[in-house]
């Protein structure tokens, strides 16, 4: 990644702080760009806004306790009031692609209880298509070999992710399955598709859930609502 490409990351992910708002109870992402909203959001949090968040994987909890956010969990609280993420790739209906970091089971049903959901990003992200970047379908680690035989079956080149010499394991102890589709022209179905395998547990397709796009690149930042996109 190029320092550029950070920049853009921290602008995008610092200006999403600003639809936060007092006493909300907040979806808080994974990856490198919601890094940084958790950075801002801890300096807000100093100067007495008073907001809790869900966090969306274990790493995010780290960041989140880190900067003094405090947290909660679906015991305390079952709808959010918005959700701050980031994604691997948006199309222009916003539909994504998520999972490069491994989280995507928690931050699909993070934001999928959020009233609204804002994506923070930098501008590489924003594709025609999606499909370029291998789809991160989450498995049981029981059987993945069949599991992953089906997905190829429906025209993917399953891999299996490995980090440090190692599968990587997931937060919910799982595998994931990195699938080079190269293009997806109907995400919907896809997903659809994919969750009727058999050990299959989630797909990194987040379809139909994003009301707002916040998109940082050489231009400068740039708020795209899901009304009136590009
Ligand atoms: O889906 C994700 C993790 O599972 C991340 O949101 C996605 O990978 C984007 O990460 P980054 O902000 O580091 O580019």
């Amino acid at each position: 990644m190029t320092d550029q490409v950070d920049l853009y990351k921290k602008i995008a992910g610092e200006k999403a702080v600003e639809y936060i708002e007092d006493g909300m109870v907040l979806g808080l992402g994974s990856g490198s760009t919601v890094y940084w909203t958790l950075k801002k959001l801890g300096g807000l949090i100093e100067q007495g806004l008073n907001i809790k968040g869900i966090p969306s994987s274990l790493r995010t909890e780290g960041w989140a306790k880190y900067f003094n956010v405090p947290l909660t969990d679906f015991s305390d609280v079952q709808v959010l009031d918005l959700a701050i993420d980031g994604a691997d790739e948006i199309d222009p209906n916003f539909n994504l692609t998520k999972g490069g970091g491994g989280s995507l089971v928690r931050e699909k049903m993070v934001n999928f209880h959020a009233k609204k959901v804002i994506i923070i990003a930098d501008q590489s992200k924003m594709v025609d298509e999606l499909g370029k970047f291998p789809l991160p379908v989450e498995v049981l680690q029981f059987g993945w070999q069949v599991t992953a035989q089906k997905i190829a079956d429906l025209g993917a080149k399953p891999v299996l992710r490995e980090r440090d010499g190692c599968f990587f394991v997931s937060n919910n102890d799982n595998y994931i399955l990195d699938c080079e589709f190269n293009s997806i022209p109907d995400p919907e179905k896809l997903h659809h598709s994919l969750k009727q395998l058999l050990g299959v547990v989630e797909t990194g397709l987040f379809v139909n859930m994003t009301d707002m796009v916040i998109l940082a690149g050489a231009k400068g930042v740039k708020v795209i609502n899901k009304t009136n996109q590009i």
